[in-house]
């Protein structure tokens, strides 16, 4: 076979919702590829089903409440055959995650470090110095400034640009091939939106990380990813590399999202790369 296996491959991916009148489907037929080393835009307006899909590959839904069906491949690995035990050991590991808005992902009650250093420790042999050095090691790598200061504060001591880039340093510290971001600069301004998608992108060309990054912001998505999909109502209705897309988008509601864009708010050296 010519072609490179899929970091992510997921297939014909169903999520509906129990309700008293029956399913819901909130999620059809999706289809979505994740090459090596590259990053998959997922675009859609608020409630097309970007966060539901999220939580389906990283199986984080209440199959109480949330039936999911589909195949979901890591590197040609099925996840949706893996029980709990197993798949919580991909999630952090294989599969790094980062969430829409940083202060939830942390508990107010421990610090920074404990936070980091409990992480690191449940997923590897490490011991407490180790993975303390580890954690520093990883702060640094995302600039943030003095690690072994942050180590010792309390989420709410720093602000959410902060905050978001330990996260991102926690989940990039046992190097996962894939990364999901769901909406990683939502809630930040301007700076620190641009700090974050900078160390996104720098993630990617250093350690050939794949990314699934998951917009509502086409800004956003045209400044890293090199495919593009677009939700709708659950659905997949166009996808195309990101160039592609923006110049010749095939359907009218991707048009509307592209005319819809914020102004593009970032530096030239991360505009639209020339691959
Ligand atoms: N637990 C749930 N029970 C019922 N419906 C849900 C549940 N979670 C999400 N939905 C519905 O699923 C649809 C998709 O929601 P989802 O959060 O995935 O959208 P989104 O594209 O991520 O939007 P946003 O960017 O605003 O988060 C919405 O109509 C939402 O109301």
């Amino acid at each position: 076979m010519g072609h490179q296996q899929n970091a992510l491959h997921v297939k014909d991916l169903n999520v509906a919702v129990k309700t008293p009148k029956g399913m819901l489907p909130l999620v059809q037929n999706l289809h979505l590829e994740l090459k090596p080393g590259k990053i998959l835009g997922l675009a859609g307006e608020s409630g097309s089903g970007k966060t539901v899909t999220c939580m389906a590959l990283l199986q984080l839904l209440n199959p109480k409440t949330m039936s999911v069906k589909g195949s979901i491949q890591l590197h040609g690995r099925e996840l949706t055959d893996l029980n709990q035990k197993k798949m919580r050991s991909v999630l952090g590991r294989d599969i790094g995650f980062i969430m829409q808005n940083p202060m939830n992902a942390f508990t107010p009650v421990y610090t920074i470090g404990n936070q980091f250093v409990e992480t690191i420790r449940s997923h590897t042999v490490l011991t407490k110095k180790q993975a303390v050095d580890l954690a520093i090691t990883s702060m640094e790598k995302m600039n943030l400034p003095e690690p072994s200061k942050l180590m010792k504060k309390y989420p709410f001591q720093l602000s959410g640009g902060m905050l978001q880039r330990v996260m991102i340093a926690i989940s990039m510290c046992l190097r996962p091939s894939v990364v999901i971001a769901d909406e990683p600069t939502t809630a930040l301004d301007v700076t620190n939106q641009l700090q974050v998608l900078r160390e996104l992108d720098r993630l990617r060309t250093e350690c050939g990380t794949s990314i699934l990054l998951i917009s509502h912001d086409l800004g956003v998505i045209s400044e890293l990813a090199d495919d593009v999909a677009v939700m709708r109502n659950g659905r997949i209705i166009e996808t195309a590399d990101v160039f592609q897309l923006f110049d010749h988008p095939k359907q009218e509601y991707t048009k509307q999202l592209l005319q819809a864009r914020p102004a593009l708010l970032l530096n030239d050296q991360l505009k639209r790369r020339v691959i």
